[in-house]
This record gives structure tokens, sequence and C-alpha cells, in this order.
């Protein structure tokens, strides 16, 4: 069975058509990736399947379970990681993942096995010591994935995890999210514009523009078919300007 099975996914939000059905499925362990430009529908997606929005048509189901009807078996199963997340700031990084690993599991072993991992994922060392409002937005990213990965989700939902950040810090995130996919078996969907960091991690990427999947496979698949020597080669030769028009209302 798949992890991830979307169907037909429509969104409105009044007159502006954000998803035009969309379908694509995510195996287990595997690691997929949304990517497209400003307002083609990624975090939409991936609010749909996180249950913070409900589909104006279509379904999606994790895990066999439907993410409008079974919402709250869902949420047992999904980290997600919202593109704008914010950690306590008056609180440690260290006590911000204690705090959430007790939130998680009532279980004293369970929960101090979450934040041995978290503490780990974060790479922050002594400084998860200090007051979130000391980091660097890398360093609360860092945080927050770590957050997302500890309490080992059978589906980690990333919207733009190392958007904003500096090489470095990019770099590290998505290494921790590589080996942490490698080693646990997570399934993960992501979303980027970031096409190095597609094609780094992801199994397979879904290119959206316009709330439609424009083209759909694994990287070497899609740079094979479009005789690019890399994903942005293809994105554009596959989307182009269209890439840039606005979504439009009724009939549009
Ligand atoms: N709450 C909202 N109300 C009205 N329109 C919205 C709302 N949220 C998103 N939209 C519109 O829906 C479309 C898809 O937006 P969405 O945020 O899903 O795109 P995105 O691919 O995640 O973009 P970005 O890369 O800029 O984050 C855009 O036209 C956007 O303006």
């Amino acid at each position: 069975m798949a992890m991830v099975e979307v169907l037909n996914l429509e969104k409105d939000y009044g007159k502006v058509k954000a998803l035009r059905g969309i379908s694509f499925s995510i195996s287990e362990g595997e690691i997929f990736g949304l990517i497209g430009p400003n307002g083609a529908g990624k975090s939409t997606t991936l609010k749909i399947l996180s249950t913070l929005l409900k589909p104006t048509g279509g379904s999606a189901k994790i895990d066999g379970h439907d993410v409008v009807r079974e919402a709250d078996k869902v949420r047992e199963i999904i980290s997600y990681l919202p593109e704008e997340a914010g950690a306590y700031k008056n609180l440690t990084g260290y006590e911000y993942l204690q705090f959430m690993a007790r939130l998680y599991s009532k279980d004293d072993e369970r929960a101090r096995e979450m934040l041995e991992l978290g503490v780990e994922l974060s790479g922050l060392g002594e400084r998860l010591h200090d007051k979130v409002s000391t980091y660097s937005k890398g360093m609360t990213r860092k945080l927050l994935i770590a957050r997302a990965l500890m309490v080992k989700p059978k589906l980690a939902i990333l919207d733009e995890p190392a958007s904003g950040l500096d090489i470095v810090n990019a770099y590290e995130i998505r290494q921790t999210i590589r080996r942490f996919a490698r080693t646990e078996g997570v399934t993960f969907l992501l979303s980027s514009h970031n096409m190095l960091e597609v094609e780094f991690l992801c199994d397979r990427v879904a290119m959206i523009a316009g709330g439609r999947i424009v083209e759909l496979g694994t990287p070497k698949e899609l740079k094979d078919k479009y005789g690019a020597e890399n994903l942005e080669e293809v994105f554009m030769t596959a989307v182009g300007a269209e890439a840039n028009e606005p979504v439009g209302g009724e009939g549009a």
C-alpha cells in the first residue's frame, strides 16, 4: 500500500483555483519532492495532507486514512513543518525539545528516547542550552527539523525545509534529512524552489505549476526525457514562462 495517495485534489480559495486536480502517490520510505514557482500550490497541497485545510474536491489518504474523515488518525502518524514556523523563544532549545517530546509521549522512556534523538538531530551541541531567542534562522530551523523528526513519524511533511538559509546550514539540514530517511525508513514529502535541493534529496519529484502537476518522475527520468543536465533545465523546458502566469479565477 502507498504511504500517500492523492487523487484529483482540488482547492479553491474563493475564486482562486490553487489546485486544479492533482494526483500522485508516494511509496513507503520514499523521499518525494514538490517543486514549483511561487503560488504553484505546494503549500496548499502540504496543508491539506497535514489536515490543516480541507480540499474543495478529490481525496487524499495517508497510510490508508482519509485526511478529511480520519484527520485524527492522520495527525498521529505525520509530522508537519510549516514554511514559517517558530519555536517558543523563551525556552532553551533543549527545553523546547523536551516539552515537545513529553507532549508526544506520556511514556517517560519513550519521551527520553525522542529527546535524545532530537538533541542528536539538531546538531546544536552546547547551544541547545541557550534560549531560542538567541538562535540564528539556521539554528532555529535545525531545532524545528529535529522536533519534526525525533518522533519518527510515518510521514514527515516539510514545507521548504532549507529555504532562506545559508549554504552551510542548508547543506547540514539536507544531510540530516537524507541520513534520517535512509536509516529510519521514514517517508518524506517536501516542497522546495531549489532544484539542487530536490535533486540531491528526492527519489521522485513532481513539478507543479498553476495548481497542476506538469511532470513527475525520478530526477534521472526527467533529465533523460528532456535531454537536460539538471532539473532546472527540465523545469524551464517543461513549464517555462507559464510558471509565472498568475493563477486565474473561474474559466482561467
Ligand atoms: N489563504 C489563502 N487565501 C487566498 N488565496 C490563497 C491562500 N493561500 C494561498 N492562496 C493562493 O493559492 C495559490 C497557491 O498558493 P500556495 O501557497 O499553495 O503556493 P506555493 O506553491 O506554496 O507558493 P510559495 O512557493 O510562494 O510558497 C496562490 O495563488 C496563492 O496566492
